[in-house]
């Protein structure tokens, strides 16, 4: 991803974009081109950091590993269910980036899969998992949230 980025010349303008204010949800690859550090990946891949948290590249396997779980997420009243396609996930987070979400505990260690910038100030937002894949809008509604704080 950042490779294409690069060779189109988006990079750049894409991350200063970002780093002026720009509302921006990343999810799973894009969850790991926002992030400030990642693992497991090539040595040449560039990352935005427009979030300060290090991830690491296919965390719960191979495809054949992709699986769905039911997540309590901050902000949003009901379990959410999430798909998840050889995904990424969250190893550490810097002390202004929130923890909306994890993995139930007793799966792969309660792994941390989605992240906002700026304790419930920021406008970047992160999930491990694809809630573009289901009907279940909400995530997106807590984006939508975010960019209409930003313009107010
Ligand atoms: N569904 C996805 O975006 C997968 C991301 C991919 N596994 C990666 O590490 O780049």
């Amino acid at each position: 991803m950042s490779k294409l980025l690069e060779l189109g010349g988006l990079l750049e303008p894409l991350t200063a974009k970002i780093h002026n204010g720009t509302p921006t949800f990343g999810t799973c690859a894009g969850m790991i081109l926002l992030a400030s550090e990642v693992k497991g990946t090539r040595p040449d891949a560039h990352c935005v950091s427009a979030l300060d948290i290090t991830v690491r590249r296919n965390a719960f396997g191979r495809q054949v590993d992709s699986f769905e779980t039911d997540l309590d997420f901050k902000g949003i009243s009901q379990p959410v269910h999430a798909v998840f396609i050889r995904a990424p996930w969250v190893e550490s987070v810097g002390d202004d980036t929130e923890v909306l979400a994890r993995v139930p505990a007793d799966d792969d260690k309660g792994a941390i899969v989605a992240v906002r910038s700026g304790h419930g100030r920021g406008n970047v937002l992160a999930t491990s998992f694809h809630p573009e894949v289901t009907d279940d809008h909400r995530v997106h509604d807590y984006f939508v949230s975010m960019v209409e704080e930003s313009m107010a």
